[in-house]
């Protein structure tokens, strides 16, 4: 009830109770002056106060007085009343007033107090009121019963600490002692023991207050059971701790962000902060995270794209299996293949560190594609190449070679010197093929002591000659492998696209056909494909 309004009744109550008395006063001087009108006076404010205050009592009071004093004073002279004498009108006008005004004062009163008594005994929290000066509790509302199984009169007969916990007993204290115009107020949830030793818990919020009939400073207190909510929250923290457990033992990286536009990341697993180096604190939202790890535009994009079809998406879906490459805290790369899956309201974003899959991946290729002893590309490899050439060549219309390379009488290096040796003399002259092309020209090993070229952007069989020459050369040079200083040569032949074939298989046939000229020549040769193209 606002202040205001409290004090607006009161007054009235009062003025009520002064005015009463002087007007039956008024009236008795005229009517009875055989009675003593002071002997009533006292009876008018006893009753308007009492049905005021006094609720059921109060009531009663009111009542057994207007009784007595109906019969002691109305009814005789009510007998005698004259409707024609105005004078004895105005008295039954008066008294008729003096009589509404105390049946309506005590059904106020009851009123108010039946709406008291629902309040507070039929709800479940329990409403109490502290005396601050005296630090015992003035009233505890019957609710407390279910609440902590103790009467009301056991609670208050308790020191504060028992029976509101010393927790709450502070609170009070320091409320207490504060200003009370401030009607500042604590919230508070602690664990009580209930009367059977079994725990509930209540959250207790309590106001400052000052009791307007005493004036005095109290403390009002509503303390709720919320048992059932804090078990739901501890379940909640419950499950979320076995959560976050299993995130964090599982193999994947996983990062949760906010679907808004920022994608701010809330949760880093275990696996995400040892395969990235990165702690929530250094990435705290996904545009950071994109700087750090990814250095180019297309793995920038590729890290992005999941989280952004998956935004996309409604909860539940997810997007999947885009491959990117993370540059790590401590600067390496890590492939990894990205899921995004939306949830309610975040994104969970999975990395799947792939990246010994992709290594293993690429060794296979590398085999698949490489020659074993000299790791120069195979004829699968080559022939890919040649491929690429003749797309190119033809779009262009430029020219390119193709070299073919057999050594002399390798056989003869085998036989005298042993197939080990033979093994690093073919690598050894892998090496210079290697150092004696450009770094654009392709040179591969065929088999055995087979080498071919690929020759990029030859303007005409001139530019093929001479890096032919150089190679025959270089490989004449003496190679001086474990201890023996030996010599070879090689036979070398040249085919020009277009000039001497327009596909692979005429290209490289005539190349071959050369070499054989170069061998028959006398070896140590070269010699240019002298088909033409429509050989
Ligand atoms: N050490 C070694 N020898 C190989 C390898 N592959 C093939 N060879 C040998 O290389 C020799 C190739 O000989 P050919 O090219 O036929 O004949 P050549 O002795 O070189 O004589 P010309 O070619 O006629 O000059 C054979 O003896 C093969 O056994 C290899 O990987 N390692």
């Amino acid at each position: 009830m606002p202040a205001s309004e409290a004090f607006s009744r009161r007054h009235l109550a009062l003025a009520f109770a002064i005015l009463m008395p002087f007007m039956a006063l008024a009236l008795q001087l005229r009517l009875w002056t055989s009675i003593e009108p002071l002997a009533f006076m006292l009876f008018y404010p006893a009753l308007v106060v009492s049905s005021w205050i006094g609720g059921r009592s109060g009531g009663t009071i009111a009542l057994i007085l207007s009784i007595v004093l109906a019969d002691w004073f109305f009814m005789e002279p009510l007998q005698s009343l004259r409707v024609d004498n105005p004078t004895h009108i105005a008295r039954i006008v008066a008294f008729s007033l003096i009589g509404i005004l105390i049946i309506y004062a005590h059904h106020r009163f009851q009123l108010r107090t039946e709406r008291y008594q629902n309040t507070t005994e039929n709800i479940d929290d329990v409403v109490w009121v502290l005396d601050a000066e005296t630090q015992r509790l003035r009233y505890v509302s019957p609710s407390i019963v279910r609440q902590l199984g103790f009467a009301p009169a056991e609670i208050m007969a308790l020191p504060i600490e028992s029976a509101l916990t010393p927790t709450i007993a502070a609170q009070v204290r320091s409320l207490a002692v504060g200003d009370t115009a401030l009607g500042n107020s604590v919230t508070e949830e602690v664990r009580k023991t209930r009367k059977d030793g079994s725990t509930v818990w209540t959250e207790v919020v309590m106001t400052q207050a000052r009791n307007q009939r005493t004036g005095r400073q109290e403390v009002h207190g509503v303390s709720r059971n919320i048992t059932a909510r804090k078990y739901a929250e501890e379940q909640l923290k419950l499950s979320e701790q076995r959560m976050r457990k299993m995130l964090d033992n599982i193999p994947t990286a996983i990062a949760c962000c906010t679907l808004g536009s920022k994608a701010e990341i809330v949760f880093l697993n275990r696996q995400f902060v040892r395969i990235f180096g990165y702690s929530l604190d250094e990435i705290p939202d996904l545009g950071t995270w994109e700087q750090l790890s990814c250095p180019d535009e297309q793995s920038r994009r590729n890290l992005a794209l999941p989280w952004k079809m998956a935004v996309g998406t409604i909860p539940g879906e997810s997007a999947e299996g885009m491959e990117s490459r993370i540059l790590c805290k401590n600067g390496s790369m890590r492939d990894v293949l990205i899921n995004a899956d939306r949830l309610e309201d975040m994104m969970l974003v999975s990395f799947t560190d792939i990246t010994e899959r992709k290594q293993a991946e690429q060794r296979l290729r590398h085999m698949a594609q490489h020659d074993p002893l000299t790791d120069l590309p195979n004829r699968v490899l080559f022939d890919e190449h040649v491929g690429v050439a003749l797309a190119t060549a033809r779009r262009d219309g430029s020219r390119f070679g193709l070299m073919f390379i057999d050594l002399d009488h390798f056989k003869n290096v085998n036989d005298t010197m042993g197939h080990r040796i033979g093994d690093l003399l073919l690598l050894e002259v892998s090496q210079r093929l290697r150092q004696t092309v450009r770094e654009s020209d392709i040179p591969a090993r065929l088999g055995g002591d087979e080498f071919v070229v690929l020759l990029q952007h030859v303007h005409h069989a001139g530019d093929a000659l001479r890096v032919a020459e150089k190679i025959r050369t270089r490989l004449g040079e003496p190679f001086s492998i474990e201890n023996n200083t030996f010599s070879i040569s090689a036979s070398l032949g040249i085919a020009i696209y277009p000039d001497h074939g327009k596909d692979s298989i005429s290209l490289a046939r005539n190349a071959d056909t050369a070499m054989y000229h170069a061998k028959q020549s006398g070896r140590n040769a070269i010699a240019l494909s002298e088909s033409g193209a429509a050989a």
